[in-house]
């Protein structure tokens, strides 16, 4: 198996510089040291830095620079030698940062703030909770007789629930004071409303699960759907790891909205305001200071909720920018196993998770104070509870048996509060990272799902590049091709040959009409591609690409890959044997059952299989991009075999476009096309040459000429043929 050595390591750089551009770090704890490098800084707690002090007895520590939460600590083998008066006034310097960290550590300060350290790029409109809940809600809408379910349960169980209390103490009251009667009207009530809310809780917490799993399902496909909608360039700025992280960990997290966030909400409120009006009736003014110590438990709830919104989005992005990293280094194992970095990508990863432990060690720090508040505030309904209801007993305004209920609801609406906060920031949370998800799903399909092309009633195969430009929408400054204009004939075997990076894949790129030209156009039998029904297009074309790539099937349902027509195993063996793949394929223990994914086959057995693919197509137009460097040899092989075939099966004629690399290729092909930067620059026919006035070529001025000739003239062509003798040789 062959391994593209050279062409990873700019790859894990691309990766690299790509998320710095989603990443804009400004502030104290990401420095970009240079232009290719993303360095974290070291950001440290007090405690870490008291251990910086300590490391002055230890000269060879190799500290460099580092910084408590942006206020420098210089280096350790440095102060060492500082003489002691030096050091007294470092420990007033240490004074003033610890001073500045505790400050920045309180409510408000800036340690708390994620936006100042780092600028996430985030191109979602901001989701409201109305509008996030609007769109799940359209996701799940078909199935809303579950919502209902869910929701008349929930009701039914909450006031069940909060009915409790009330027969409770009543109960211990009349059994106080011997009322027999109501005591068991009251145990019959109390044991009733138990078996309703325990049923009914029981039927709550697995119809929301099942819409939970419905809302899932539904954005997941809604969002794949989506993302394979988008055009080629939408994939050329995305990373694998960055969509599978939205398609995963993101609709899990937003999910948790219907099934746990809104149902314990809604649960909770509804036992809130019913303990909120049983206060009240019971004894206003003790039921007016336990609501104002709600609504002060409610503002400290808005505040975080908000703040763990913010984590949350960050979190999102940290956790996708981590995935990345793993996907791309376990997709290139072997690279990093052969030039033994494991230990600097395990730092690369180590640096995001690093950071989404700076935003979880935040979240923790305000939950913290979040609970803090709580317990506060919640202590304080009692001890009010106590001392204005033991003064309205004492002046005979309420009964004991009043105050025990009224402790019991205000309980009842203070924890109702806090678990409304709580879910209430976990549903922040859940809204924050649907905004990716969102944006991605609303993102419009490629035109070419949207409008529908027209078909031609019989395809002979001409195709013509007249004047085609193209750039990359991701390098648009970078002309790729420049007025190409090449006309192949129907039936005719065209080679394209030139320098590395001259543009021919990109050649094919566009008759695939995975990109559209910037300027010029490309006529198929004298129709413009951009008319013709692109599904129609691609299926009248067998393509195979450099290095092509298998899913994980078995090796019959890979070689039936994307072909409309019926295929029976005959015709699937008849292709692999036009591909030279038969025998090495009956060779296989299970042969054609035999299961195969990237890994699994040498690079010239993959090249065969998708030849054999391509060829089950009965293609009009067959595509060959030869491939390069370590398959040569098999490849060539696999090329030669194939035109060998196309030439000798009269019937169904081709016109085929060969990218070629090796001298035998090319002289298997009708006529040579030469590229060099993205421009054609000589064009050969089998018995003659034409050099094409170099740069300055346009499309009329082909003569007749010989491959001598050609040579003599020391062209392009020349000098690839030269390199080709000189390496046989
Ligand atoms: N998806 C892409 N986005 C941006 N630039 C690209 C992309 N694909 C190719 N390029 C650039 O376009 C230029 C032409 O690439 P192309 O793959 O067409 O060359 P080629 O002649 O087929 O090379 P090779 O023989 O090595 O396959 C190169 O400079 C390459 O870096």
């Amino acid at each position: 198996m062959a391994i593209p050595l050279c062409n990873t390591q700019p790859r894990l750089l691309s990766s690299l510089n790509h998320r710095r551009t989603l990443i804009r770090t400004h502030h104290k704890n990401l420095h970009f040291t240079s232009a290719s490098k993303l360095r974290p800084s070291l950001s440290l707690s007090p405690f870490q830095s008291l251990h910086l002090s300590n490391s002055r007895r230890v000269p060879s520590l190799p500290l460099k620079s580092a910084s408590i939460n942006g206020y420098s600590v210089h280096d350790g083998a440095e102060e060492y030698v500082k003489s002691r008066g030096e050091a007294e006034v470092d420990l007033s310097e240490r004074l003033r940062r610890w001073m500045a960290f505790v400050r920045s550590i309180l409510p408000g300060g800036s340690w708390w703030g994620f936006s100042e350290d780092v600028e996430v790029r985030i191109l979602a409109e901001p989701v409201t909770v109305s509008r996030a809940l609007v769109r799940m809600w359209q996701l799940v809408a078909n199935d809303r007789w579950i919502i209902f379910a869910a929701f008349s349960t929930l009701i039914v169980a909450a006031l069940s629930e909060i009915s409790i209390p009330h027969f409770l103490t009543a109960s211990i009251f009349t059994a106080q004071s011997g009322e027999i009667a109501v005591f068991r009207r009251n145990v019959n009530l109390l044991v009733l409303l138990c078996i309703i809310a325990g049923i009914c809780s029981g039927l709550r917490g697995c119809f929301f699960g099942i819409a939970n799993m419905i809302l899932v399902k539904r954005m997941r496909e809604t969002l794949y759907s989506a993302l394979l909608r988008q055009d080629i360039s939408f994939f050329d700025n995305e990373t694998v790891g960055d969509l599978t992280s939205r398609l995963g960990a993101d609709c899990q997290q937003v999910s948790r909205v219907i099934g746990n966030d809104l149902n314990l909400i809604f649960r909770n409120l509804l036992q809130g305001s019913g303990a909120m009006i049983y206060l009240l009736i019971l004894s206003w003014p003790l039921g007016l200071s336990t609501l104002m110590i709600c609504s002060t438990l409610g503002a400290v709830m808005l505040l975080y909720g908000r703040y763990q919104k913010k984590a949350a989005k960050l979190t999102q992005e940290f956790t996708a920018s981590a995935n990345e990293v793993a996907q791309e280094t376990f997709s290139l194992m072997r690279t990093v196993r052969v030039y033994g970095t494991e230990q600097e990508e395990i730092g690369r990863y180590k640096q995001w998770l690093g950071k989404l432990a700076d935003i979880s060690l935040r979240q923790s720090a305000a939950y913290g104070f979040w609970n803090l508040s709580f317990n506060m505030l919640y202590h304080s309904t009692q001890v009010i509870a106590v001392l204005v209801g033991g003064m309205s007993i004492l002046a005979g305004h309420i009964t004991a048996e009043q105050l025990t209920k009224f402790i019991l609801y205000s309980e009842w609406l203070i924890y109702s509060t806090w678990w409304v906060g709580d879910n209430l920031s976990s549903l922040m949370q859940s809204v924050g990272a649907s905004e990716k998800v969102f944006q991605l799903m609303d993102l419009s399909p490629s035109d070419q799902f949207i409008s529908k092309g027209s078909k031609l009633q019989k395809l002979k195969g001409q195709i013509d590049f007249v004047n085609v430009s193209f750039h990359y929408p991701s390098r648009p400054t970078v002309p790729v091709l420049q007025r190409v204009s090449i006309l192949v004939n129907p039936n005719e075997v065209i080679a394209i040959v030139g320098l590395s990076g001259s543009g021919k894949s990109t050649l094919v790129n566009l008759l695939l009409r995975l990109y559209e030209p910037t300027s010029g156009e490309i006529l198929i039998d004298g129709f413009s591609l951009r008319e013709l029904d692109i599904m129609w297009w691609r299926e009248r074309i067998g393509y195979v690409g450099q290095e092509p790539k298998l899913f994980r099937m078995d090796i019959s349902s890979n070689i039936r890959y994307g072909c409309t027509r019926k295929v029976r195993q005959e015709d699937i063996e008849w292709a692999a044997k036009q591909a030279y793949a038969h025998d090495f394929i009956s060779s296989l223990p299970n042969g054609y059952k035999t299961l195969v994914d990237d890994d699994l086959l040498s690079g010239g057995q993959k090249q065969r299989i998708a030849i054999a693919r391509a060829i089950l197509r009965d293609p009009t137009v067959l595509i060959l991009d030869e491939a390069t460097s370590a398959l040569d040899a098999e490849s060539e092989h696999n090329v030669k075999g194939v035109l060998r075939a196309v030439r000798s099966d009269m019937k169904s004629k081709r016109t085929v476009i060969i990218i070629a690399h090796r001298l035998s290729t090319i002289q298997a092909a009708d006529r040579i096309v030469v590229m060099d930067s993205g421009r054609v620059v000589e064009s050969v026919t089998l018995s003659s040459m034409v050099m094409m006035g170099g740069r300055k070529m346009t499309r009329c001025c082909i003569q007749n000429g010989s491959h001598k000739e050609l040579l003599h003239e020391d062209g392009l062509y020349a000098r690839l043929t030269r390199r080709q003798v000189d390496v046989v040789a």
